[in-house]
């Protein structure tokens, strides 16, 4: 049986979420692919990560099966110390809803509800009230007082993003998973974004993973992880864009 392997170790950062050997195949015989081979891999409580590499080298693949929404083929996949390998699909079901936040690129707000009734369907669909004052405290921040009444067709691309990063932060989740979140937006309202995804990581200690192409992105996050081809490539702390650049020239991006 596999359990958690203890948090924190060596580095002294807590550990939010982890892989051990995870293996991910699609398809079966000559059609099958092998989008993660082996990826041991910490995701530090409380900091900004993001992961960064080739097209293709399992990206999207890594950050699905970290949320418990995609099944591992092999190996672990831990959101604190619960297993989610182990997980029957309703417990899963739960988890994600309970203590994982998604933000996406194509933002997924239900057109017929108010930008407020978006924020706050994780909460209903959890039987959860809201804490009032962190509530105000995201709509403060993410200037959304004046737009809570609007449907997502009256707002922005921004504004819309960030109903959904409000959405995401409201159930103090475990941890953040963003794919993409600046893909739609001009850059504006996408370093508007990241500032606010930092934000909620070094003010209010949020855990973010977020998956991204873009180097000016990632120099938003406290370090960055690469994959290619299915495998950990390297990570950097800190990263600058020269830094984050170099790496993926290397990946041979
Ligand atoms: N549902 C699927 N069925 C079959 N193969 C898949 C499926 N999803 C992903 N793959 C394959 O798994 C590999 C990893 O895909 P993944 O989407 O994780 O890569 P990525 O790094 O996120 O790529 P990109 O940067 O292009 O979004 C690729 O070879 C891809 O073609």
């Amino acid at each position: 049986m596999t359990s958690a392997p203890p948090v924190g170790g060596r580095t002294e950062l807590r550990v939010a979420a982890r892989t051990v050997g995870l293996v991910k195949v699609y398809g079966s015989g000559e059609a099958a692919v092998r989008a993660l081979d082996g990826v041991n891999l910490d995701i530090h409580a409380g900091k900004f990560t993001a992961i960064m590499g080739p097209s293709g080298s399992g990206k999207s693949t890594m950050m699905h099966c970290l949320a418990g929404l995609d099944a591992a083929s092999g190996g672990g996949v831990f959101l604190g110390q619960t297993d989610l390998t182990r997980l029957s699909d309703r417990d899963l079901t739960a988890l994600r809803r309970d203590r994982i936040g998604f933000v996406f690129q194509s933002f997924n707000l239900l057109p017929q509800l108010t930008a407020l009734q978006n924020i706050l369907l994780p909460l209903e669909l959890a039987g959860r009230q809201p804490d009032r004052q962190w509530l105000d405290m995201l709509v403060g921040v993410l200037g959304l007082g004046q737009r809570l009444g609007h449907r997502p067709s009256e707002l922005s691309g921004g504004q819309q993003q960030r109903v959904a990063v409000a959405r995401a932060l409201v159930t103090r989740p475990e941890v953040v998973f963003a794919d993409e979140p600046t893909g739609n937006l001009d850059s504006r309202s996408g370093h508007e974004l990241l500032t606010l995804l930092r934000r909620s990581v070094h003010e209010f200690g949020q855990t973010v993973v977020m998956v991204t192409h873009d180097p000016a992105a990632a120099t938003f996050a406290d370090r960055v992880v690469l994959l290619a081809d299915g495998k950990l490539a390297g990570e950097i702390f800190r990263p600058t864009q020269d830094s984050v650049l170099d790496a993926l020239r290397r990946l041979g991006v």
